[in-house]
């Protein structure tokens, strides 16, 4: 089966919301931001973007029953004080639109109703679009590395996946010193299940096909994990990275452009191993995994089972994940059970 029509889709909209992404970063202001209710942040952008890629795929898709699964919900704007936060959001996803050629300007209630079509439960039958309309909200608020993530369910598996990483360069983050990484036009990385992974310039550069690093000796290998030490152990990653020899730094960035990164090589693992009672969610894996495994890749949980997308909006793990290529994997899954051994043994 090809997804090419639902691929061109997903295309168009993550880099039409990207564009409204890289608008708001650089103008952003603080009454921009607000806290959810978890207390995680949430801006114009993030909303903006669930409008721009929800309306872009049930326009361009329209013959298809419709579903998604994202991030973001509307309640907040639509109490009293959301109003003029909620006029902000309309006025740049109309912008967006228009400039991206897409024309018939929305409504305040056009753009609540995009946004909360985002509800949907996901599971293991039929198709659901998976999504994160900023995976990496607190990057995104630093200056730094962000993701409009979108993948495709169909029947609980991933089978496509786009991310469009607007300040990821497009040359190897291994030439870069990594606190002044930003690009000048960002990455847009696809996959579709069989097909390979391939990247080209936000702004629309021919695509290139690319492969994860094939390095078999983890000294050679330098590992990504989240630039927030609350979202993954460091201390943790350290051990694991010591066992296994690795001589460089870890490399700290937000989002998953690291799994972007890690599917054209610049490094050879990502861990991420959250504390103690925190439960994944769907959107925050499903694009970055199918573009990591199109690309040769391997993606499991810390136990070394596959990541079961088909369960709803949760991934039911508490482990941890972890991503590297098919050679380095055992050696990985061992190092990091060892670790966890030795860590429980600790306690
Ligand atoms: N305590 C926690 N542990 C692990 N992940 C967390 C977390 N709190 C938030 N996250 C998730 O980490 C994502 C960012 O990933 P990374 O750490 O790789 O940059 C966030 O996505 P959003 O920014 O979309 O909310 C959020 O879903
Ligand atoms: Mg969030
Ligand atoms: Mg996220
Ligand atoms: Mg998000």
């Amino acid at each position: 089966m090809s997804y090419d029509k639902e691929l061109a889709a997903a295309k168009k909209a993550c880099s039409l919301a990207a564009r409204l992404c890289q608008k708001v970063q650089k103008a952003l202001l603080q009454s921009d931001v607000h806290a959810k209710s978890d207390k995680s942040p949430v801006t114009v952008a993030d909303y903006g973007s669930q409008a721009v890629v929800s309306f872009v795929l049930q326009k361009e898709l329209s013959s298809s029953p419709f579903s998604l699964v994202a991030e973001e919900d509307s309640g907040d704007l639509r109490k009293e004080d959301g109003q003029e936060t909620l006029q902000r959001i309309t006025k740049l996803v109309n912008e967006t639109l228009a400039n991206g050629g897409t024309a018939s300007p929305l409504s305040d209630q056009d753009v609540l109703a995009a946004i909360d079509s985002g509800k949907s439960e996901g599971g293991s039958l039929g198709q659901h679009w998976v999504l994160d309309p900023i995976d990496g909200t607190k990057g995104f608020l630093r200056g730094d590395q962000y993701a409009i993530a979108l993948g495709l369910l169909d029947e609980g598996k991933v089978v496509l996946g786009v991310l469009a990483c607007p300040n990821l360069p497009l040359q190897s983050l291994a030439c870069h010193d990594q606190h002044t990484i930003q690009g000048k036009a960002g990455c847009l990385f696809f996959a579709q299940v069989g097909t390979g992974t391939y990247m080209q310039s936000l702004d629309g550069s021919e695509p290139r096909k690319v492969h994860v690093s094939s390095t078999e000796n983890p000294e050679e290998a330098s590992f990504f994990e989240s630039y927030e030490a609350a979202h993954s152990m460091h201390d943790l990653t350290s051990l694991i990275a010591k066992k296994l020899g690795v001589k460089a730094p870890p490399v700290r960035i937000d989002s998953q452009a690291k799994y972007g990164a890690l599917s054209r090589g610049d490094g050879a693992i990502y861990m991420r191993f959250p504390h103690r009672g925190y439960c994944e969610k769907i959107w925050d894996h499903a694009a970055g995994s199918v573009v990591v495994t199109e690309a040769g890749g391997v993606v499991t949980d810390a136990a070394g089972k596959p990541l079961d997308f088909s369960r709803g909006r949760y991934l039911d793990l508490d482990t941890g994940i972890i991503v590297t290529n098919q050679k380095l994997m055992p050696t990985l899954l061992n190092a990091v059970q060892e670790s966890l051994k030795e860590k429980a043994s600790s306690l």
